[in-house]
């Protein structure tokens, strides 16, 4: 199992190691002790989540407010995707920044994603079954947005507006600088 830090290296790329015989495959997906030696501090799931989408769906780009942030876990086990996650820690170094990840079910990537990140994808393939772990449960009050098409964010999502699928709520998403409330780089989410 490798664990591959991203140019914002709070996000991690995680590529578990795939046994393959004449019956198929086995592969370990998640290991406890492996995963928090990398993220470098306790991390404890308690949901798991999974959705699945046509071509072109964009879900997001979504977070949590504190005290209900939510790390995420994500994969896909059908199809593929082009993950994303933001940096929307007031005070972050990398903060509008974000890092965008291909998942799909043939590389077996996952990504973790941590608190104070936005969290987005849209389907690149005819369908996608995204499946992830988070570490708060659901908090449909504390459930909060970014516009998928921020202008500050200019995020690629190769696409063309066109092709996108998106919620009603995804549609009237806030920019970034519009929120009222976010992150601040400063709080240990973990705490
Ligand atoms: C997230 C969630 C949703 N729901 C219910 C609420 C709605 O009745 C229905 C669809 O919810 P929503 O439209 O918010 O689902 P997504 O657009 O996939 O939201 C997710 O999309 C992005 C990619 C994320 O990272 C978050 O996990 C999450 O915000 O599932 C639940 O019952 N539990 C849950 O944890």
């Amino acid at each position: 199992m490798k664990f591959v830090k991203q140019c914002i290296p709070d996000i991690i790329v995680i590529e578990p190691s795939l046994h393959g015989d004449t019956r198929g495959y086995f592969m370990e997906t998640f290991r406890q002790d492996l995963f928090e030696a990398a993220v470098g501090h306790t991390v404890n799931f308690v949901q798991d989540n999974e959705s699945k989408s046509s071509e072109g769906v964009l879900r997001g780009l979504h977070f949590q407010l504190a005290p209900h942030a939510q790390s995420k876990l994500v994969r896909v086990i059908e199809g593929s995707v082009l993950d994303v996650a933001v940096d929307i820690r007031i005070g972050s170094p990398n903060f509008g920044r974000y890092v965008t990840v291909e998942l799909t079910a043939e590389n077996n990537k996952q990504l973790f994603i941590p608190r104070g990140f936005a969290h987005g994808f849209v389907v690149l393939s005819e369908t996608a079954t995204f499946s992830y772990k988070v570490d708060n449960y659901y908090s449909p009050e504390s459930d909060r947005g970014i516009a998928f098409d921020d202008p500050l964010l200019n995020i690629n999502w190769r696409l063309s507006n066109e092709q996108l699928v998106l919620s009603d709520k995804d549609t009237k998403q806030p920019n970034l600088t519009q929120l009222p409330e976010c992150f601040n780089y400063s709080t240990n989410y973990y705490a």
